[in-house]
């Protein structure tokens, strides 16, 4: 019968494409690039001499070790604009073939996820599954949670017992994969650092790790009435890399609008990056050094300089 052959033919093509193009949790989809991410740091963020090597280190030594006792657990911060989601996404790139397409990798951002506290059992409980069954169909899952300083105490408790040491939680076992915490807690005192060393006629380049760990004291977070995060972020031992993230300048500004130009295939120009940077609010108020919005929003204002 040519139609059970040809119903045949059709069947065993859909099971091919499936076969071949479906995403799965292994080694053809899932994989580590130390090289690609170690040249996407060096191209593609700018102003961040600091958190680009604590990445690449935290990250590779992670993903080369066959026997992680817990998951990977860094926490990215910063003020506004300076590259913690792209960070987040060339990470994800780097090990996930799909990169922020995969469906092992979740983005979280409080606001959008968890915005009425009045649901907040509810989150609870969708965010205790949401994390047990991702992690039970891949060990190797990413979770981004995004705006962590907005994240309500209970939903961060929640979070809490997936980050530890445990053999199996549930028969789940988290010690393959990663979360990934972005907030502005602490930008301001990195910031302040950065102001200080401007101040003092010394070169950015010269903060050290050291310099900035000092913003996420106990002592600092206190003094600027820290919240829920922040305390978590010092208290719990839970995070095992505290990333800071320098506020961007406008040299580093008119970098983002040619990797924006780049992007579009577009010719490099200067006189246009000079534009865009110019038209950026900056602070603090007499020295105007740092943009206030980072890079965030030279995706929007290009075309309008594009086209003129
Ligand atoms: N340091 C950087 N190097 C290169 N590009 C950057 C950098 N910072 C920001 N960008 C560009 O600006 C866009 C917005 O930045 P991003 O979303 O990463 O900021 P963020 O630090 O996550 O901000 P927020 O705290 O508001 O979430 C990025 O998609 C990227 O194109």
């Amino acid at each position: 019968n040519p139609f059970v052959v040809v119903g045949g033919l059709v069947a065993s093509g859909t099971a091919l494409y499936s076969y071949i193009y479906h995403e799965r949790c292994n080694s053809n989809w899932i994989g580590y690039n130390p090289k690609g991410l170690k040249d996407d740091l060096k191209q593609k963020l700018f102003g961040q001499h600091i958190a680009a090597p604590v990445i690449f280190q935290s990250v590779t030594g992670f993903m080369s070790s066959t026997n992680s006792q817990k998951p990977l657990v860094l926490s990215l911060n910063g003020v506004t604009g300076t590259g913690k989601n792209h960070i987040s996404k060339i990470i994800a790139k780097n090990i996930y073939r799909k990169g922020m397409d995969s469906s092992f990798v979740h983005l979280l951002p409080a606001t959008k996820f968890f915005p009425h506290v009045e649901n907040l059992s509810q989150y609870k409980t969708w965010l205790q599954n949401f994390i047990e069954d991702n992690v039970r169909s891949c060990e190797r899952s990413l979770f981004i949670f995004d705006e962590m300083d907005k994240m309500h105490p209970g939903l961060i408790d929640i979070i809490k017992p997936y980050l530890d040491y445990h053999d199996h939680l549930g028969q789940i076992s988290f010690r393959n994969s990663i979360f990934i915490f972005l907030s502005n807690s602490g930008g301001q005192e990195i910031a302040q650092t950065a102001l200080d060393f401007w101040n003092a006629g010394l070169d950015r380049q010269k903060i050290t790790l050291k310099d900035l760990e000092k913003s996420v004291s106990v002592s600092s977070f206190n003094n600027a009435g820290g919240g829920f995060y922040e305390t978590f972020l010092i208290e719990s031992g839970l995070v095992d890399v505290f990333v800071p993230f320098l506020p961007l300048e406008k040299h580093h500004v008119k970098q983002c609008v040619l990797a924006a130009m780049a992007e579009r295939n577009l010719e490099p120009n200067l006189t246009v990056a000079e534009k865009v940077a110019e038209e950026l609010i900056y602070f603090p108020k007499h020295e105007k050094l740092f943009s206030s919005n980072g890079c965030k929003t030279i995706e929007k204002r290009l075309p309008f300089h594009l086209f003129v």
